[in-house]
This record gives structure tokens, sequence and C-alpha cells, in this order.
């Protein structure tokens, strides 16, 4: 079903080639380097820039992390001992906040344009999804989205389809703008040496396009889905939220993070946080159970990388079974709770 459909794609007409020829000039001479956004949590980081870091060290040339907002100076100080982070650029201003996505991606736009960046990477997140299309924009080039391989300086590997097919995708723009997913990276390490760090104060103007409201996030003790070992997750079957109990029972026992399906999201038994699929996470984790999940490609598409994949589902011809390593045919409601019992 995940057979590898590879097809290559040339991208850039002649006439593009011949308006950004200038650029190119500019940025073959020094060579390449990477751009790597890294989005700030206050005075701490979002864990995917060490994938994205990752991604970015497979590729000749120095890597620049960028560190933004209002405690930009402190979050640099972690990222700078990231291993594979040749520089920090710390631009330290409120107006960068919450990574609003026209006033960073104006920001990385000024930095690719000071450092003459040939690569500009971040994680295929929120944030990542929300900026660099704008910036890929304001840089006159395409976004190469969600890649899971570098094959060499401008050939990239993404999935298409929701994931039936992968794509290897070949560039001419001369500025790459890449969302890495970051499951297909292994996270970058810290060491104990620090890179130099470089405060900026770049002339761009907050834009008034986006303002930050409030952030509403479901607290949890669980392990985050996006990182945790094992997941187990819930589908339509569970029937209500209170059915979705045994959800949380089995992984609290297991200590799993939870994940749902969308039918699961959008029926209201679960948060929509913990939808896993095309358009909910990514996850790729050691152990991954889903229970009472039929197998849409839309849900594949979110956690066909598990190491190991186990499905509990009445229905022996569920999708799901062609994927699992290990398959219970049963009621849900009987087998969770013997499989309780058992662990
Ligand atoms: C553009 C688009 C994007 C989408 N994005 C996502 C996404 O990100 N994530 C996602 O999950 N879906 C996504 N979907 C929806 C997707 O197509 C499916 O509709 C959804 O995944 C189905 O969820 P489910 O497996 O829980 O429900 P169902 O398909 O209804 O499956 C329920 C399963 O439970 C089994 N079952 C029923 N009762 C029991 C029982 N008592 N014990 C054991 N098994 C039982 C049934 O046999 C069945 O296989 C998307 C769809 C579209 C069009």
């Amino acid at each position: 079903m995940f057979g590898s459909v590879r097809h290559v794609l040339a991208r850039g007409s002649a006439l593009k080639q011949l308006s950004t020829q200038g650029r190119l000039y500019a940025v073959q001479r020094s060579g390449l380097s990477s751009l790597v956004f890294v989005e700030t949590k206050g005075s701490g980081i979002e864990e995917g820039a060490l994938n994205a870091i990752s991604a970015a060290r497979k590729l000749s040339g120095p890597v620049t992390a960028v560190v933004a907002g209002s405690e930009a100076d402190a979050a640099a100080k972690t990222v700078a001992k990231i291993e594979g982070v040749d520089k920090v650029v710390v631009a330290k201003d409120a107006m960068f906040d919450h990574a609003l996505p026209e006033t960073t991606a104006s920001l990385l736009k000024a930095l690719q344009e000071k450092e003459g960046s040939t690569h500009i990477f971040a994680p295929h997140s929120a944030a990542g999804k929300n900026v660099m299309p704008r910036l890929a924009a304001l840089l006159d080039s395409q976004q190469i989205s969600d890649i899971v391989a570098i094959e060499g300086e401008d050939t990239f590997v993404r999935p298409v389809y929701a994931g039936n097919a992968i794509a290897t995708v070949k560039t001419s723009d001369a500025i790459k703008i890449l969302t890495v997913r970051t499951t297909s990276f292994p996270a970058a390490v810290y060491s104990d040496a620090a890179s130099a760090t470089e405060e900026v104060a770049p002339t761009i103007d907050a834009s008034p396009l986006s303002k930050w409201v409030k952030e509403d996030v479901a607290k949890s003790d669980r392990p985050d889905l996006a990182a945790a070992k094992r997941v187990v997750s819930g589908g339509r079957a569970v029937k209500s939220s209170e059915g979705f109990k045994i959800i949380y029972d089995l992984a609290d026992k297991i200590g799993a993070a939870v994940g749902a399906s969308r039918a699961a999201v959008d029926a209201g038994y679960c948060d929509n946080s913990l939808q896993v699929g095309q358009t909910g996470r990514i996850v790729a984790p050691e152990l991954y159970i889903a229970i009472g999940i039929s197998g849409a490609i839309q849900h594949l598409a979110g956690m066909k990388d598990s190491k190991v994949i186990v499905a509990i589902n009445k229905d022996a011809d569920a999708p799901i079974f062609q994927l699992a390593d290990y398959g219970l045919v049963g009621d849900l409601f009987t087998i969770v709770p013997e499989l309780m019992e058992k662990v």
C-alpha cells in the first residue's frame, strides 16, 4: 500500500531562472549556507528545531540558527549548545513573540539577505507551516514542504497523496525554502561547547495583519504526543467521551501518550490536539496501538512510520490490519480491559 512511487518534478521555469540569476550568482559564489528558524517558547525552544538542524546539517556549509522574541537572548544560550549550529543570530524584540507569520517571515527575509543563505529550514509545525510560505513569497521562491530526506543541495524527498507516494523534488530556485518532517530526522544533541551568538536588529515593522490573542492549550501530564515512545489512539468506536476513558486508562498503564482519529475528535470524544493524521499530528513512536480505528489513509499518514503497530478492531477486514504488526480482532471493550490486566 505504501510502495514508493518515485517521480522527479523539475520546477522553476527558464524565465524564473533568468529573473533570479543575480541572486543565484550571489549565493553560489559564497557556497551553501543554511538558516534554521527556531521557534521560541518564552526562554525555551520548540523541540522540532533539533530535527530541522539535523536536516540542515546534511548539507555542506555553515548552519545559522535564528532565535527571535522578547526572551530570545535566554533561548539563544540553549540553541548555542546544539551540536551542528555554527552561529546563532538573536533578534530580541517582543514583536517576534509567538512567531506571528508575517513579521517572522520579514525577519527571515532580512536575515537571508544578510547571511546570503541558500537554504532556509523550519520544522513542519504549525508555526513553520504558517511562516515559510510567506517567506517563500517574499523571496520569490517555492516552498518544498514536509521533506523526509535530502538527496542533494537541490533535491528533496517528500510524501504526497497523504503519504501514499513519495516524490523526489528537484528545484532550480536560488533559495530553497524547506519545512522538515521532524520524525524523519534525528534530533540534534546538545554539547558543552557553545557556538557564537550575534545580536541583530533588522529594520522591519511588525505587520498589522495578525496579532496575538491568546493560547488555549489542553493541559496534560501525559507524554507529549509528538515525542512519545508509545502512543495509544482511540477511534470512533469508543462511542463517547466516557468511552474514550478506556484509551486514557491503557495509555496511563503503559506510560503512553494519547492520540485519536479525526472521527473521534469530530465527535467530541477528546480534544483536537490529540488528532493523528494528515490534518493532525505526525507521530513515529516505537509502539502505536490503534483502538477502534479503521485505518483510513488520512489516519495512516500520521502514524505509518511507527516501529511497531498494534490494531484492535472487531472487523477482521479493517484496512488498519494491512499495516499492523499485531492485530487483535474483537470488541475493544472486552479486549482492552483484558490487555490492561495482563500488562
Ligand atoms: C481531507 C481529510 C483529512 C483528514 N484528516 C484526518 C486525520 O488527520 N486523521 C484521521 O484520523 N482522519 C482524518 N480524516 C478522516 C478519515 O478519512 C476517516 O474518516 C477517519 O480516520 C475515521 O476515523 P475512525 O477510524 O475512528 O472511524 P471509522 O472509519 O468509523 O472506523 C471505526 C472502526 O472501529 C471499528 N469498531 C467499531 N466498533 C468497535 C468495537 N466495539 N471494538 C473494536 N472495533 C470497533 C470498526 O470496525 C471500524 O473499523 C481526514 C479526511 C479528509 C477528507
